[in-house]
């Protein structure tokens, strides 16, 4: 891989962000001098995706756009990625790894806005609005008791109990519902909350699942044709996980049987690019399937919020060189460096090379005022605080190290 250098003035630093991203990202670039922002509202593919990447140095996503290890090939001068949202499964985090690439994304400014609609889709699915909803917009009336029920006292399963999931735990308690849930990890369990040992125990036990895990090879297709037939007759299904979690197929099938009486679906295994393509998804044609086009995590408060986190991770990283959070690089956390130019140097893990880099120093007289040096399997991450008039020299030195990846010098 060709080494890439990076010292290039703050307005001259390009940031791209796709997908609709909040104003406040832009703002919170612009409050910190980064005056090169181009904005677009969906996602991008292909030819047209590479192009607008291929001078930037950051670029902000959300959950659509793909950055495949081919994609990031052809954004030579890519500094570090912002991912607009929780999910980070849209990005090859290794092949970014490898490119001295740190991804950034915000954890916690949408769950609460996918725990509320979560929330409001219980009470909707077990009272049958969806297909009452349908009826009436065909200007028909179905007043009837028949298969609706309140949620107190029913029970509410959790598949994955972390940000999102605990907060519908304690909603749905407030509700009156009992709640259990299923992790890969021991959860302390808020409320009354009980873990139970398995998925398929969640399943018989549960008059509402919902999904709240990661993409992951684990989490694929999760829940099929035989997780579903464990499922109580008569129970709902709700995904504002990942699409792929859930067989769709089967899905579609369990819902023609009446096995399930609704489901309340707002992610999918394919998902439109923008507001102006087309929707397909066998799910279109049951009326007691509540679809929403993944807006769990869309209200404005949580993409204000989100705007605002990730823009200043960009900016952090940017000014600084900290990659605290970062989901895919070592962390470095790191106190300013003001009077002193500052050196971020990323590179191979392999033995020899912060021997290289402190030889390299010595030998043409540079004094290091700072260091900061963390590791992962693959990658090191060393910064270097030094005096301002030998920072050029610095980093001449620091990239011609065997092994780096990328080096450069903060403004
Ligand atoms: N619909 C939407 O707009 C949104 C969707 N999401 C999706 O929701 C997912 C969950 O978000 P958070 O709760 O914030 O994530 P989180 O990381 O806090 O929680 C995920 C939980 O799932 C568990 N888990 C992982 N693999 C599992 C498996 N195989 N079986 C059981 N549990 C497993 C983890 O241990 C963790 O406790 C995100 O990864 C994202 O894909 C997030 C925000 C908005
Ligand atoms: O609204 C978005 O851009 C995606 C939300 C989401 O799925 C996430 O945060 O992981």
């Amino acid at each position: 891989m060709t080494t890439a250098r990076l010292s290039v003035p703050k307005e001259k630093i390009k940031f791209v962000l796709l997908e609709g991203i909040h104003d406040s990202a832009v703002q919170t670039l612009k409050d910190h001098g980064y005056t090169q922002v181009v904005t677009a509202p969906k996602a991008l593919v292909g030819p047209e995706l590479v192009e607008l990447i291929a001078d930037a140095h950051f670029l902000g996503i959300r959950s659509r756009t793909q950055l495949t290890a081919d994609v990031l090939e052809k954004a030579g001068k890519l500094t570090a990625i912002g991912a607009f949202c929780i999910g980070t499964n849209q990005i090859d985090l290794q092949a970014a790894l490898r490119r001295g690439v740190p991804v950034f994304n915000a954890p916690f400014s949408n769950t609460r806005s996918v725990a509320e609609l979560v929330l409001a889709e219980i009470i909707m699915l077990m009272r049958g609005i969806p297909h009452k909803n349908a009826v009436l917009h065909r200007n028909g009336w179905v007043k009837s008791a028949a298969g609706s029920y309140e949620v107190r006292g029913k029970t509410l399963g959790i598949v994955g109990y972390g940000h999102i999931g605990t907060q519908i735990g304690v909603l749905a308690e407030h509700l009156g519902m009992q709640v259990v849930f299923v992790d890969i990890e021991a959860k302390l369990p808020l409320g009354n909350a009980r873990q139970l040992p398995s998925l398929d125990a969640l399943l018989q036990a549960a008059d509402v699942v919902t999904l709240h895990v990661p993409e992951t090879p684990e989490t694929k297709d999760m829940i099929g044709a035989a997780q579903l037939a464990r499922m109580k007759p008569g129970s709902h299904l709700i995904n504002a996980s990942r699409g792929t979690v859930v067989d769709i197929e089967a899905l579609a099938d369990a819902l023609q049987r009446g096995h399930l009486a609704g489901a309340a679906i707002d992610v999918f295994p394919v998902e439109p690019q923008g507001n102006d393509a087309r929707f397909e998804s066998p799910l279109v044609a049951f009326e007691n399937v509540l679809l929403t086009p993944h807006i769990g995590g869309s209200t404005a408060e949580a993409q204000e919020n989100i705007g605002r986190e990730v823009a200043a991770k960009l900016v952090r990283y940017s000014d600084n060189g900290s990659t605290v959070t970062a989901v895919n690089f070592p962390e470095v956390s790191l106190p300013g460096h003001a009077g002193r130019s500052r050196l971020l140097h990323i590179h191979r893990n392999i033995p020899g090379v912060m021997a290289q880099v402190n030889e390299r120093f010595s030998k043409a007289g540079i004094n290091i005022a700072a260091q900061y040096l963390r590791t992962n399997d693959e990658v090191g991450y060393v910064v270097i605080d030094v005096d301002s008039d030998s920072s050029r020299v610095a980093l001449d030195e620091l990239c011609g190290v065997p092994g780096t990846i990328r080096c450069r010098v903060l403004y």
